[in-house]
């Protein structure tokens, strides 16, 4: 019992020993709120004497689920295992597998993920002969997941007054449970779902639960939704203990509709319930937690928490400008690199977080470079992504239309009504007439050359795709990377493609962070700025996921790193546009959780905060001069260093184009810059013999210059990759003296 109590303060202790009727415990980042759970949980194992079996706790992700176990293990051993932990569709999908049956739900059916999902959407579509064009089956997912999650069964579709697309909806979602039922299959919305029908409909089984489980704790409460509170009352409507703890500033998941009401209704319905707040932050140090206090500060209607801590003051937040995204990478890569080298931060100490996957793109690149070992927590590695697996088989393809692994992966992305079938004829066709898969294709539309036997339905999309890829193999000849890219992603209707689908926005979010990466091959000689391109990606993608227990970086976005804490961590991208998000501008409710999102990223330090930003960010294909993020400004500078004091200006004259990490670097090693690049488009004065720098590729020899017309092309030796030739006015090249 001495280390249930000891290590926790008075506020805690109460809590931890308010076991009795409703609790409520709101409190500040940091406070020790799940450390209450966990202590609470092992209190009334130990102390209380409750079984573990009759304890139910929820917490927000998996990766929480096992922390608080790892956490609980120490505390009372005997307890593992035993009782009920985990989110709530772990929860929900436990209780249909044992339970489930009186609602007709098997015990072994299968989950749904968000993929699956949405191809037996689109099957039911087909099914109806609805047009997916008009009915974008996007919509219709999204539909029918608002209905579940608010309990809305097709029928209400069908009643009179309803609109032709509630129809169409009713109609989708119908067939869609039909066959999800036939698939033995749940959505994730299901797992809620079929458990508040279950114990609407059979209150003995409701009986049941309410029975065994004496006592239910939610962290992270503010992020509940409607059902899943609804489930909660439901469970611990016998023995009313129920014990939740949130903090509202830190409610960052509305659009998956968590709702605050949950927190502010709490009180109201559960009479006689015990508020308690804890205040001592034991995490930060006062100057991250100042800076977290005023970024929330000018959020409205909060409840103010108030929060201290006996910390100490420690190093003041470090803001940080650099030049573009590369350099920001550059710039955490280099820092993290000093932490872990003088100043005993181990990797696994060091965070970096981000408001948008696409942004781990650029970090992730400068990671590999120099071999440093991170970790991407449950998102995949971007070249990994489908998508842009997906594109970069297309431009495999152009360069080496023999490529025919490459071929086969997208002969029917997008959908162009090639089936199995169609391609295992061709294919058999190709070997027969001994010529490649793409000679076919091409081929079909030469009228001296033998034919396939396809049917003719199936002939045309076939014909069509090889005219296409025809037009495109040539572009890739003559086009630079970026042009080729622009045009591929249009003559395949790309976007149309991807916003058709449930994620479509994010996922296109990646192609254009993947023209990005084109726009930086800009100045190779076609073709072989797509070579080098796709070399680059081929290692860039080969390495290994990490292994368990490898000390390495975290990479993060804000939203998953909730509940988290690390002695180290990076904010990049900390602009107006990035954070706060462009797509939140014009909802003052949406800034409002911006800022909470921002919140929730200083809160997550523990000793150490970089603010960083840089002064133009390419992003998405889009390169912009973002402002600061206004998140800045809220943070006095008394508790801040780094370069932003100085005004933009000093920093960004043409002849400081040169990055000011490029400079550093130069003048560490005793070398000067003679000329850079100037914005207006100079010639840099070049002979061979001469040594250059350039942003991506470091120190080459220029071994021969061909002028054409206003420009010329310069063969370069570089040192990290060799050989190249560019084209020397979009080469961001500078002269170093020799
Ligand atoms: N009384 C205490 N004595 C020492 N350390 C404590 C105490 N209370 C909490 N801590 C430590 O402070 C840190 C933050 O605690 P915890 O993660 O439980 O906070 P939280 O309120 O859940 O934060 P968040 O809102 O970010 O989820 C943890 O490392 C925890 O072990
Ligand atoms: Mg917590």
């Amino acid at each position: 019992m001495q280390d249930i109590l000891t290590g926790l303060n008075p506020a805690q202790k109460q809590a931890v020993e308010a076991v009795e009727g409703p609790v409520l415990i709101l409190a500040g980042p940091g406070s020790g709120k799940t450390r209450v759970i966990t202590h609470r949980i092992a209190y009334l194992i130990k102390v209380v004497g409750i079984n573990p079996h009759r304890i139910m706790a929820v917490t927000f992700t998996n990766k929480a689920a096992r922390e608080m176990e790892t956490r609980l293990n120490l505390l009372a051993p005997s307890a593992a295992g035993r009782l009920t932990m985990g989110t709530f569709h772990a929860i929900c999908a436990r209780i249909l597998r044992q339970d489930g049956l009186p609602l007709g739900v098997p015990a072994d059916f299968v989950i749904y993920d968000d993929d699956d999902q949405q191809s037996l959407i689109k099957q039911a579509m087909a099914e109806l002969e609805l047009d997916p064009k008009r009915y974008p089956p996007a919509s219709i997912r999204n539909a029918i997941s608002q209905a579940k999650s608010q309990l809305v069964l097709p029928a209400y579709y069908f009643e009179k007054g309803r609109s032709y697309f509630e129809e169409v909806v009713g109609r989708v979602y119908e067939l869609y449970e039909k066959r999800l039922k036939q698939n033995k299959a749940l959505d994730f919305d299901d797992l809620l779902l079929k458990v508040v029908q279950l114990f609407k409909q059979h209150p003995e089984v409701l009986a049941r639960y309410q029975e065994r489980y004496l006592h239910v704790m939610v962290d992270e409460f503010q992020d509940t939704n409607l059902v899943q509170y609804e489930l909660v009352k439901m469970l611990s409507a016998k023995y009313k203990n129920i014990c939740v703890v949130g903090d509202p500033d830190q409610s960052i998941y509305s659009w998956r509709s968590a709702d605050l009401r949950n927190v502010f209704n709490f009180e109201t319905d559960n009479p006689g319930a015990k508020v308690i707040l804890l205040e001592q932050n034991y995490r930060s140090t006062k100057n991250i937690l100042e800076a977290a206090s005023c970024v929330i500060a000018p959020n409205s209607g909060r409840k103010p928490i108030s929060l201290w801590t006996e910390n100490e003051s420690g190093q003041p937040i470090a803001v940080v400008e650099t030049f573009n995204e590369q350099e920001e990478a550059q710039f955490v890569v280099s820092e993290i690199e000093k932490l872990t080298r003088y100043e005993k931060f181990s990797p696994g100490d060091i965070a970096i977080l981000y408001r948008t996957n696409a942004q781990s793109r650029a970090l992730e690149e400068a990671f590999i470079r120099y071999g440093m070992p991170y970790r991407l927590v449950s998102g995949t590695r971007f070249y990994q992504r489908r998508e842009v697996k997906d594109i970069v088989a297309y431009l495999r393809l152009l360069q080496n239309p023999q490529d025919s692994v490459s071929l086969q992966r997208v002969i029917n992305i997008p959908t162009r009504g090639i089936g199995a079938k169609t391609l295992s004829d061709l294919g058999q066709f190709a070997r027969e007439q001994d010529i490649s898969l793409y000679e076919s294709l091409v081929n079909l539309s030469d009228e001296n050359t033998p034919k396939p036997p396809i049917p003719s339905r199936g002939l045309k999309p076939l014909t069509d795709f090889g005219l296409l890829l025809k037009s495109l193999v040539a572009d890739a000849r003559n086009l630079p990377l970026l042009n080729l890219l622009d045009r591929l992603l249009e003559g395949i209707n790309y976007r149309e493609f991807l916003f058709a689908s449930e994620d479509g926005e994010e996922r296109w979010d990646n192609i254009l962070e993947l023209r990005t990466v084109a726009q930086q091959y800009q100045e190779i000689v076609p073709p072989e700025g797509l070579s080098v391109f796709l070399e680059s990606v081929a290692l860039v993608s080969d390495l290994d996921s990490l292994e368990e227990g490898v000390s390495a970086v975290t990479l993060i976005t804000l939203h998953q790193a909730k509940g988290l804490e690390y002695p180290v961590v990076f904010m990049v991208g900390m602009e107006e546009g990035v954070l706060p998000h462009s797509r939140s501008f014009d909802d003052p409710a949406q800034m409002q959780e911006e800022r909470r999102l921002c919140y929730v990223g200083v809160t997550r330090a523990r000793k150490r905060l970089y603010l960083v930003r840089a002064f133009r960010r390419s992003l998405m294909g889009q390169s912009n001069v973002n402002e600061p993020s206004r998140y800045l400004k809220d943070i006095p500078q008394s508790i801040t260093k780094g370069r932003e004091k100085q005004p933009l200006s000093e920093q960004h004259t043409a002849a400081s184009a040169v990055s000011p990490v490029i400079k550093q670097h130069l003048q560490s090693a005793g070398m000067s810059i003679k000329s850079a690049s100037p914005p207006a488009p100079k010639l840099l004065e070049l002979e061979a013999g001469d040594r250059v720098l350039h942003p991506q590729f470091g120190e080459g020899i220029v071994t021969s210059i061909n002028r054409v017309k206003n420009d010329a092309e310069v063969m370069i030796s570089f040192h990290s990759v060799g050989m190249k030739r560019l084209m020397l006015s979009f080469a961001r090249l500078t002269k170093l003296e020799n």
